[in-house]
């Protein structure tokens, strides 16, 4: 078979890696270098050159959409089908794992995966029926306690108890928290990881199983792995298999979740004959993008250092905008993107990258108010809603009667009163029996010890629950979810309450509806059922694959978000000092470092124009923030900037000197005022139009006063005049 068109397009060490022999590898490279494409040509070269099986390959990515999208790359190069292949985020990975064998992993058959949301409530519970006060336990510490331990392999009982009482009763949280989720068949996303590494670890058989038939296991973006994934991947290729890992130690962004960089020297140290292979040549960004992130980042220390270079042309400076405030950035920003546009260009190709998610809300509204479609990544997910939530949550509990965070959401939702005192005595008497929140509520109707009213309510509860059981299990899925919405009292309670939301909500339930009917179980995950396949897929999915994904729309993320991905033009907006870095990171040499390399990310995502733009002032919780561009922007090399309006850097240093700004963004009239125009206020004196907010009566305008500084005036009442 002639295999040479997978590396004929590529330079010498791409090359290399992808037809090495089948050996432990070390893709080390800097961004936008191939690393990911060479993964994706390594595992068609094993395929038809070493005649590895699909089956035999094991890929994990870091989100769902690479995983999707890696997928798709391999069919393309494939000709033949690559179904059995496992593709897939650790956490998919090991959920498979842990259904495949639910016995060997002491899970019941039906156990349910729970979000952090869903995470914290039971935390809470926990931390209330251990009574303990939550100003001192706070339910948010606790769970990143909890999370931070399982990602470091640890169970409760592993932990010493120290001697200080706060120590001891964090442990005993954890404890008790581990055997009620025991108790109700419920994983978080870090036990996915812990169960899955210690299936493996407990159980020989299926260890040598899982090692004999994984003959390459393959990781992209290995650089944000952490302790206990890494612990996974090398106990799982402890025998005559091999693992190969991409990655870029500039590009560690997930240090505050556990991340660990030293992952790349453990696997140099711990794996037989590792090899190490550099990739140094760029492909994606222009030569003036490309230095300046190589400038950016030699600003760390600890590197294990990497210079790229590109044959490609410099193309056009980065442009760094200094805007006055946060709407003239968000109107700059859309300008440019309607230019683009207006040139030919695909809203697609043009990303906006910020730090916090916080930061799309402006860009949205000015985006609707121009009719500008776009797309948010990482903002609510679909399966996150309350409505959504709540009819999962029959579903689980329906599955699983077991599932007390299930149980908990909608035991009276809709409301049927079933008050906080049967509650509570459920609660107590699961506790003292060891019990679920269902078998509590079996027994103390059974046992005759509540009230006739709140008996009646709870038995009709169970009843109805366990008549939606039988009454559905023949039904396809979409049917089961319809008949729940009608018949749990869901779908009612929302008509009552009329308005806006709860139309959208009842839309979001025949959306529901929808996405069950078009549901199609993976065609690698064909042993579970489709309630089992759905219900995890609700849980996993990132959210990003939504339809309207095809739409050309602008793209918007957090630079987190945009690590692998790559686009034309990008803008990074609010790159100020406290912003990016922030606050915090600006007091800490670590977390700056891992600042400077979200900004490394975010740079090296441009193709061929990147916009870098600063606000100098900002309004953050309610509150009017001045900020200085960030210490980023000043360490990239002068000749590869452009400073789209000098000016404005110029009076940052001078307020007093505000004279005539020149505005180059877009700006209306406001009851006859422009944004750059001279006032006069009769108490605060001369002053510049820098911002303004709502239309007419409403209408505010932010004025920049030579002796009093920023402030915002209703324009209807402050008399100011034009001068
Ligand atoms: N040999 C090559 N010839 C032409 N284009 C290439 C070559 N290698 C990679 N590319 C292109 O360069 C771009 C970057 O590749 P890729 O996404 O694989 O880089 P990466 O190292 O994984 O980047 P990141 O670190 O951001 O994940 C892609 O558009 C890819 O198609
Ligand atoms: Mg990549």
């Amino acid at each position: 078979m002639d295999v040479s068109y997978l590396i004929d397009g590529l330079n010498d060490f791409q090359r290399a890696a992808v037809s090495a022999p089948e050996q432990n590898m070390l893709v080390l490279a800097g961004a936008g270098s191939g690393k990911t494409r060479v993964l994706t040509h390594r595992i068609a070269w094993l395929m038809q050159v070493e005649k590895i099986p699909t089956y035999g390959i094991l890929a994990v990515t870091f989100t769902n959409k690479a995983a999707k999208e890696m997928r798709g790359r391999i069919t393309d190069i494939c000709p033949f089908q690559i179904g059995g292949m496992w593709i897939g985020t650790f956490h998919g990975i090991a959920h498979r794992l842990l259904r495949l064998h639910y016995q060997e992993a002491n899970l019941p058959e039906q156990f349910q995966i729970i979000d952090s949301d869903d995470q914290q409530k039971m935390v809470k519970r926990i931390i209330k029926s251990l009574n303990l006060d939550e100003k001192y336990y706070p339910a948010k510490d606790m769970q990143w306690y909890i999370n931070d331990k399982k990602d470091e392999g640890l169970r409760a009982k592993h932990i010493d108890a120290g001697y200080s009482l706060q120590d001891k009763q964090r442990l005993q949280v954890y404890q008790a928290y581990e055997e009620a989720c025991q108790l109700a068949g419920l994983v978080d996303f870090a036990e996915l990881l812990l169960r899955a590494h210690e299936l493996l670890l407990n159980n020989a058989a299926l260890l040598h199983h899982y090692q004999d038939r994984f003959k390459h296991v393959l990781v992209d973006e290995f650089q944000d792995t952490n302790k206990l994934q890494y612990a996974w991947l090398n106990l799982l290729t402890d025998r005559d298999n091999y693992l190969t890992i991409v990655g870029d130690d500039d590009q560690s962004i997930y240090g505050w979740r556990g991340a660990d960089v030293e992952n790349i020297q453990r696997f140099l140290k711990e794996k037989t004959n590792p090899v190490t292979i550099r990739l140094e040549q760029n492909y994606r960004s222009t030569g003036h993008i490309l230095n300046a992130s190589n400038k950016l980042i030699q600003n760390n220390s600890d590197r294990l250092g990497k210079e790229l270079w590109t044959s490609g042309e410099d193309g056009e400076p980065i442009a760094i905008y200094s805007a006055f405030n946060d709407y003239d950035e968000t109107r700059y920003v859309t300008s440019q993107i309607q230019a683009w546009e207006r040139e030919g260009n695909k809203l697609c190709d043009c990303a906006i990258l910020y730090r916090s998610n916080a930061q799309s809300r402006l860009f949205e509204e000015q985006f609707m108010a121009n009719q500008l479609p776009y797309h948010i990544y990482g903002g609510q997910r679909f399966f996150d809603r309350l409505e959504i939530k709540d009819s999962i949550a029959y579903l689980r509990l329906m599955n699983n009667h077991q599932d007390d965070a299930a149980f908990e959401r909608i035991v009276n939702k809709p409301k049927r009163k079933i008050g906080n005192t049967t509650l509570d005595k459920i609660r107590l008497c699961a506790r003292e029996q060891g019990y679920t929140m269902w078998q509590a509520s079996v027994f103390l109707i059974e046992e005759k010890q509540l009230s006739a009213g709140a008996r009646s309510s709870l038995s009709g509860f169970i009843e109805l629950v366990s008549r939606f059981k039988s009454e559905t299990s023949e039904l396809p899925l979409f049917q089961m979810v319809d008949h729940i919405i009608n018949h749990s009292g869901l779908k009612a309670m929302f008509e009552a309450e009329k308005g806006e939301k709860s139309r959208s909500r009842i839309e979001n339930l025949q959306e529901l509806v929808s996405a069950t009917k078009g549901f199609v179980i993976p065609e690698e995950e064909q042993e579970m059922d489709e309630l089992t396949a759905f219900l995890a897929y609700a849980a996993l999915e990132s959210g990003d694959n939504q339809a309207d994904e095809f739409e050309d729309a602008v793209q918007l993320m957090t630079m987190h978000s945009a690590k692998g991905l790559e686009f034309s033009q990008v803008f990074m907006v609010g790159v100020e000092e406290g912003m990016f870095p922030g606050q915090r990171s600006t007091e800490d040499e670590t977390r700056l470092a891992e600042e400077r390399r979200l900004c490394y990310v975010g740079m090296t995502r441009a193709m061929q124009k990147l916009t870098i733009c600063h606000a100098e002032s900002r309004r953050l919780y309610g509150q009017e923030k001045f900020h200085s561009a960030s210490r980023f922007i000043a360490e990239l090399p002068e000749k590869d900037i452009h400073f789209v309006r000098k000016q404005a850097q110029v009076k940052r240093m001078q307020p007093a000197s505000i004279k005539a700004p020149v505005f180059n963004g877009e700006s209306q009239d406001v009851q006859g005022f422009k944004l750059g125009q001279q006032v006069k206020h009769v108490k605060f004196g001369e002053g510049t139009i820098i911002a303004q907010e709502g239309s007419g009566e409403n209408s505010r305008l932010q004025v920049h006063f030579s002796d009093v500084g920023s402030k915002w005036l209703m324009t209807a009442y402050a008399r100011l005049e034009a001068i």
